[in-house]
């Protein structure tokens, strides 16, 4: 099945947002989870939000009418962190690739992303590293692939998302592809009401 599908990460507590989710905060007008799935949406068929029940009316809520079916992979246990977050959203993945997002990449590259799927037939992941860490939350994985090597990974105790990626066969993307491929500020994330601010400026210009 070639279906490709958009997994958006947003189990955390945004604990440097403050009291608030930054999934569904508002970044300059749009709920920020909004932003990540409709830069998205063009270049993918589906939606999987991975978040914790709470969670899911609000952002049911924001992602009203984004033109792609969603559905949403609750955590069953919630705050086991991110790479239980992706197994459970890769889980739910009916196609063979899935992209992996972070609710807080307003900025996100779609033609970008398109080319992250060009490079994954006959391979298990592609992950860019732009610079000295790779962006395992902004990567294309086969969806049942990655599920298992996470569920592993926790199993063994592992809490670094490059443990079950180095038990793959991944594609690195490199800086130079990055810089030819994407725009700088693919990676870019929200974390605090600074980071808001910064990208609201910037949204708004
Ligand atoms: N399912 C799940 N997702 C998580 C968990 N922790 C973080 N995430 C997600 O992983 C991505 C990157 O995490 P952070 O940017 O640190 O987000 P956060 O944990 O909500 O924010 P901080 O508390 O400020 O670190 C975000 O999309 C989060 O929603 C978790 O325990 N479970
Ligand atoms: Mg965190």
């Amino acid at each position: 099945m070639s279906e490709r599908t958009a997994v958006v990460l947003a189990g955390g507590r945004s604990t440097r947002f403050g009291d608030e989710d930054k999934a569904v905060a508002d970044l300059a007008g749009t709920p920020m989870i909004r932003r990540v799935v409709d830069r998205v949406a063009p270049v993918v068929d589906a939606v999987v939000i991975n978040c914790r029940a709470e969670q899911t009316p609000a952002i049911r809520e924001a992602l009203d009418g984004v033109g792609r079916p969603v559905t949403f992979a609750e955590d069953e246990s919630p705050d086991e962190g991110p790479m239980a977050g992706m197994a459970t959203g890769l889980r739910a993945v009916a196609g063979e690739y899935a992209f992996v997002v972070a609710c807080d990449m307003p900025f996100v590259d779609p033609e970008f992303v398109d080319y992250l799927f060009e490079r994954a037939p006959g391979h298990e992941a592609v992950v860019p590293r732009p610079e000295q860490w790779f962006e395992t939350t902004h990567a294309v994985y086969r969806a049942a692939a990655m599920a298992e090597a996470c569920e592993a990974a926790l199993d063994a105790g592992e809490e670094r998302i490059v443990a079950p990626l180095f038990e793959l066969d991944f594609v690195v993307v490199d800086a130079e592809a990055v810089r030819e491929h994407g725009h700088r500020r693919t990676f870019e994330n929200c974390n605090t009401r600074e980071d808001f601010a910064d990208a609201e400026r910037r949204l708004r210009d």
